[in-house]
C-alpha cells in the first residue's frame, strides 16, 4: 500500500471507512479503561475521524497523524475550526480545539520525540497495512513512545483469501506476536460489525476491540 494509494483515494472521495460519527466501541469501552484525564492520545493514521473530537472532549490531549492533508483541511472545516498552523521536523501541525494533527508519515513519528503519549488510539490504522508493514509499525510505535502504556485497537477478522485489502484481516495470534512482549492483552468486544466496509459475500466478517495494557 504506497501513500499514493490513500491520497488518490481521498482525491476521489473514497473514503468508506470514515464513520461521520464516533466509533461505538470507542464510545462504549472508553469510560471503562481508566484513562486519566489530560492524557496525551496518539490517534495514527486519523483521517478526519470524529473520534478525534470525541476523545478531545473527554479531556485527552489528541495527537493524530494522517498523510492526506484533504483529510486533515476537512476535519477542521467539518468543525467549524480554525487551526493554527506550523512545521514541525517533516510534519505541518495544524492545531485547534485540543487536536493537534501532524500531516506526514506515520513512519516519521520518532522525530518528533512524543514522549509524553502513554496511550494510542488506533481505528482502522493498524489493519490498514498489509503484514510486512504491519510489523514496522507496530515495531515502531513501541520503539517511538517511550511512555506508551495502554493501547486501544480495533480490528476486522475474515477470511483474506476472499477479499484483497485493505481493510486487512489480523486475527488474535498475530496482534499477540506483534504487541505481546511487551503487553498484556484483552479482548473487549468480538461481534459482527455494524456496518460493513464494501459489500462483499465473504463467509464471515468479524471486528474486534482490543485493550493492550503494559
Ligand atoms: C482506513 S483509513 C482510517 C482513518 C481513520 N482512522 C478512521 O477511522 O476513519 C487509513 C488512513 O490512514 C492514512 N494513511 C495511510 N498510510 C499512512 C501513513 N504511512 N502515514 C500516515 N497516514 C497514513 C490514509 O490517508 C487514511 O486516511
Amino acid at each position: 500500500m504506497d501513500k499514493q494509494f490513500w491520497l488518490d483515494k481521498w482525491h476521489k472521495g473514497e473514503i468508506g471507512f470514515h464513520e461521520g460519527q464516533p466509533n461505538s466501541l470507542l464510545e462504549q469501552h472508553w469510560s471503562t479503561l481508566g484513562v486519566a484525564a489530560g492524557s496525551a492520545v496518539l490517534v495514527p493514521l486519523c483521517g478526519k475521524a470524529q473520534d478525534l473530537r470525541w476523545l478531545a472532549e473527554q479531556g485527552l490531549r489528541v495527537i493524530g497523524i494522517e498523510l492526506a492533508q484533504t483529510a486533515i483541511e476537512a476535519f477542521f472545516a467539518e468543525q467549524g475550526w480554525v487551526p493554527e498552523r506550523d512545521e514541525q521536523g517533516p510534519y505541518q501541525r495544524y492545531r485547534a480545539g485540543g487536536v493537534e494533527l501532524y500531516c506526514g508519515d506515520i513512519f516519521d513519528l520518532p522525530a518528533l520525540a512524543l514522549d509524553e503519549v502513554g496511550v494510542v488510539y488506533d481505528r482502522a490504522a493498524l489493519i490498514a497495512f498489509p503484514p510486512e508493514l504491519r510489523r514496522s509499525y507496530a515495531a515502531m510505535l513501541q520503539e517511538a513512545l517511550p511512555e506508551l502504556k495502554q493501547l486501544f485497537l480495533i480490528t476486522l477478522e475474515y477470511p483474506q483469501a476472499e477479499m484483497s485489502g485493505p481493510p486487512f484481516s489480523v486475527a488474535e495470534d498475530e496482534i499477540r506476536t506483534l504487541y505481546g512482549a511487551q503487553f498484556g492483552i484483552e479482548q473487549l468486544a468480538h461481534a459482527e460489525p455494524e456496518r460493513r466496509f464494501r459489500q462483499t459475500t465473504l463467509s464471515y466478517l468479524t471486528e474486534s476491540a482490543w485493550w493492550l495494557k503494559k
